[in-house]
């Protein structure tokens, strides 16, 4: 199994008897492309940053490629993170006086030795793949375009080859036909390296382009979950 939730209970307020996430068990196996929806505020994101270690779990079991998030240190996930995970989040989270490639060069300079590769030629190829042509590759981020900083968090998250890619909302900030070509070439890219997809979005339009649709309140039985589904 890629992930593997166990008895999983998450609140931001320690002392909350009333969590926000409460996840007896989920798992999503090797190469599977799971859609995750839900309504606003029900915990989508905060799902996907326990996933990615970024945030600890207060109690429970969070296993990633069969390894336990929650016996690890901040720092080992951080490490864990850079190695295995790729994550695209709501604001691409570049960093916008650096170039294309050096926002590129940077995710890679983050992992442990083993998995640096030749850095550079295969960023070009990623971003050639993503359809990001030479003459922006030394471009600062901020002067590309919306959908073309999206294309370059793409191959950020991709350099280092991960097992498991996480992708939160990344289409809202694009017209139906950017969209498409978008969702074309993200699902080509995580077929043809075998990687794992958890990819949040409220547009069910994207739903067929997965081979699984999960809604978080089928597996979040938490309390606070039903108030805001009622809201
Ligand atoms: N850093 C934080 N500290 C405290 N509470 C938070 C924090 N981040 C989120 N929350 C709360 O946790 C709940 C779930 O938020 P989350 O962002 O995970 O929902 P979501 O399903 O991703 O929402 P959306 O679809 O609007 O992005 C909300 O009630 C939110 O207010």
């Amino acid at each position: 199994m890629t992930v593997s939730i166990r008895n999983l209970r998450f609140s931001y307020d320690k002392t909350s008897h009333d969590p926000i996430l409460e996840i007896p068990e989920w798992s999503v196996a090797a190469g599977e492309h799971v859609f995750l929806h839900g309504p606003s505020g029900s915990g989508k994101s905060t799902l996907l940053n326990l996933l990615a270690g970024i945030l600890a779990t207060t109690e429970g079991s969070i296993k990633i490629l069969d390894q336990s998030l929650d016996l690890m240190s901040e720092r080992q996930r951080d490490k864990f993170r850079a190695n295995h995970i790729g994550l695209v989040f709501q604001q691409f989270n570049l960093i916008h006086y650096l170039s294309a490639l050096d926002n590129i060069r940077l995710a890679n300079h983050f992992t442990s030795a083993p998995f640096r590769r030749k850095t550079d030629s295969r960023a070009k190829e990623l971003l050639k793949t993503l359809g990001i042509n030479d003459a922006l590759h030394n471009q600062p981020a901020s002067s590309l375009s919306t959908g073309q900083q999206q294309r370059v968090a793409i191959a950020r998250s991709l350099i280092n080859t991960p097992e498991l890619l996480i992708v939160d909302e990344p289409t809202s900030a694009l017209d139906s036909q950017s969209r498409d070509a978008f969702m074309t070439m993200l699902m080509e890219t995580v077929t043809q390296h075998n990687i794992t997809l958890i990819f949040v979005s409220h547009d069910q339009s994207l739903t067929r382009y997965f081979s699984r649709t999960v809604a978080l309140q089928e597996i979040n039985v938490a309390r606070g979950h039903h108030s805001c589904l009622s809201a």
